[in-house]
């Protein structure tokens, strides 16, 4: 048997503009991920016989057929005709529904693991097309750069982002990206700017603003107040379609100091900008020392 454990880190949005529709109904935008020290992990390990993919603990309110590490397993059986299957065990550690990319991350891990287990040898770039058939924001992951993305994220330009530590806040309720994506009141119609300005254009604060903002505060109204508090330290902002908002802080000392602050009614944690993915690293790290073991 063989096996692998492996890390599925969560994802900020720095920013997100949403510059227009598509016909597919899919929204096109501009994104600055960043990619975070802390996040779920997933165990790997490969049974000598049977194809079966089997995945524990189940995630409440997600059948195991449509869990993104089982899809992602299947789609790569299917892609390449392996006879082999996998015993995968979950510690969810991310909350679901909260603009973390926390199941895009499993997916992105899954496709990692098991290319590297079943030895199919696809390689980033086919496995990075893959996850985009998962979701869009599985090709960050399957990259593991922090980057600057358009389309619906799956055009990437990794970015080299100042060391940063994050207080990042939950404020109790699970929000559909499509429920989002799809309402009426959505604003459409940003205007694409480019990469440059984005980084280090005329004042973060004018162009770090996510354009789900005021659609998310007016429906959920945990999460205007989980902006409003957290406001008093810096720039907090949603991340994604939400739940979760975040504040950049003066390094960890200060994030510490925030977060004794929070309320109990919300959970919250610190963690820290990587420009490359602990999967990646982990990966790097497996492959120098020959973790995955025969
Ligand atoms: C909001 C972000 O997290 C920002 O990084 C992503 O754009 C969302 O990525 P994701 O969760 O991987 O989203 P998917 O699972 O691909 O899509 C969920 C649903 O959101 C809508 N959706 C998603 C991404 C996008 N660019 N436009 C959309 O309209 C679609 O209705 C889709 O059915
Ligand atoms: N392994 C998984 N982990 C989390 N959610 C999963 C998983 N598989 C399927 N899902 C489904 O996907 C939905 C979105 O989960 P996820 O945690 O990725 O949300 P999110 O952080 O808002 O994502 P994003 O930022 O990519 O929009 C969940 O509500 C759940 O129904």
């Amino acid at each position: 048997m063989r096996s692998l454990t492996l890390p599925a880190p969560a994802k900020l949005n720095r920013l997100l503009r949403i510059t227009g529709r598509r016909e597919d109904g899919y929204h096109s935008l501009q994104t600055l991920f960043q990619i975070l020290d802390r996040g779920d992990t997933l165990r790997f390990e490969t049974p000598p016989r049977g194809t079966d993919i089997v995945l524990s603990p189940a995630l409440a309110g997600v059948a195991e057929a449509d869990n993104l590490i089982v899809r992602a397993a299947r789609r790569l059986q299917r892609e390449t005709g392996c006879r082999q299957g996998a015993t995968i065990t979950l510690e969810k550690r991310l909350p679901m529904g909260g603009g973390l990319g926390g199941g895009s991350s499993n997916a992105a891990t899954t496709l990692l693991a098991l290319d590297r287990l079943w030895d199919l040898g696809l390689g980033i770039e086919r496995l990075a097309t893959l996850g985009l058939e998962l979701g869009a924001d599985v090709p960050v992951f399957v990259r593991g750069r922090s980057a600057w993305a358009e389309g619906v994220g799956e055009r990437l330009s990794a970015v080299d982002l100042e060391p940063a530590w994050f207080v990042i806040l939950h404020p109790g309720v699970e929000i559909s990206t499509a429920a989002i994506f799809g309402h009426p009141g959505l604003t459409r119609d940003s205007t694409v700017i480019s990469m440059r300005r984005a980084l280090d254009g005329a004042g973060p604060e004018a162009v770090w603003r996510n354009d789900c903002e005021r659609i998310v505060r007016a429906l959920h109204p945990e999460v205007d107040r989980a902006l409003d508090w957290l406001g008093q330290y810096g720039h907090a902002m949603l991340t994604g379609t939400g739940a979760c908002v975040f504040c950049p802080l003066d390094g960890e000392t200060q994030a510490d100091q925030v977060l004794q602050q929070v309320p109990d009614e919300w959970q919250a944690f610190k963690a820290r900008g990587c420009n490359l993915s602990p999967l990646h690293q982990a990966l790097d790290l497996a492959e120098g020392l020959g973790q995955a073991q025969a």
